[in-house]
């Protein structure tokens, strides 16, 4: 690849990763031996060509050493190579990504999730348009293996249905796709896991915010940012009031 702009790059970085993950998906592998073989693989491509292609950038990735220096320089590429690696173990599963965004002078500036196994990349180099919602309950996506304790509480008062499915790329991309109408998460996460879906839903007009409304904070010094809350603009005061009023996060 010749020189590019950021949102471009971030967009070949993710498929040239999610290119490698199908690969080492065909490969015989299973379980535990699947997930190391992915998550390494998709790392060592963005590594090199994140090395290649951006040199004097840092990075943070969940699968390398975190270098604190990150927390000094104007420009952080934020990576997850595999997001939703439990259900890229479990073929014929397609709720899997690659997560690849860039920080740069205190906030996100580009990114792109590639969901290889559905040959889609959604990106901030052409950003989605979330059209008219489908008709019906509210849906919320939510973690098919680790759900924050409150969704029940939360469908029952607004009335929503609830959507698990893997990856929290996947989520994202699920209310971009009018799959869902919200995704909320607590509990636990990194800046690795919403990064980049947080960029690219930004691009397509969604609201992006901790699981109570608040700001969302990338390149800090410690990275553990345990919630979240992607949705439909319409339904982010009545989702972050009840976080506020009920939750303890
Ligand atoms: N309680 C928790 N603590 C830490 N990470 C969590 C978490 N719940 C979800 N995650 C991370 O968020 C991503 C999406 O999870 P889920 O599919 O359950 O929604 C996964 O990333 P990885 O697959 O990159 O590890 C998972 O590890
Ligand atoms: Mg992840």
């Amino acid at each position: 690849m010749t020189s590019t702009n950021d949102h471009e790059l971030a967009v070949w970085l993710a498929e040239q990763s999610g290119a490698e993950l199908l690969k080492v998906r065909e490969g015989g592998l299973e379980g535990k031996a699947l997930k190391d073989a992915g998550d390494q693989a998709s790392q060592a491509v963005l590594a090199r060509l994140l090395a290649e292609h951006r040199p004097q950038d840092a990075v943070l990735s969940e699968e390398a050493a975190d270098d604190r220096a990150r927390t000094r320089a104007r420009r952080v590429w934020i990576i997850d190579p595999l997001d939703g690696t439990r259900e890229f173990s479990e073929p014929p599963r397609d709720d899997w990504a690659v997560h690849v965004a860039l920080w740069e002078d205190g906030d996100l500036v580009a990114g792109a999730v590639a969901q290889p196994s559905l040959g889609e990349t959604f990106s901030t180099a052409t950003p989605a348009t979330v059209g008219a919602r489908a008709e019906g309950p509210m849906r919320i996506a939510v973690s098919r293996s680790r759900p924050p304790e409150f969704v029940n509480a939360l469908a029952e008062r607004v009335g929503a249905q609830l959507v698990p499915m893997g990856s929290a790329g996947v989520k994202v991309m699920s209310v971009v796709r009018d799959v869902a109408d919200v995704y909320v998460h607590a509990g636990g996460q990194y800046e690795w896991d919403s990064a980049a879906p947080v960029v690219v839903a930004r691009a397509a007009g969604l609201h992006t915010s901790r699981a109570d409304g608040a700001v969302l904070e990338y390149n800090r010094e410690n990275p553990w940012l345990p919630d979240l809350l992607v949705c439909r603009p319409e339904f982010a005061a009545q989702v972050a009031s009840f976080v506020r009023d009920e939750v303890d996060l």
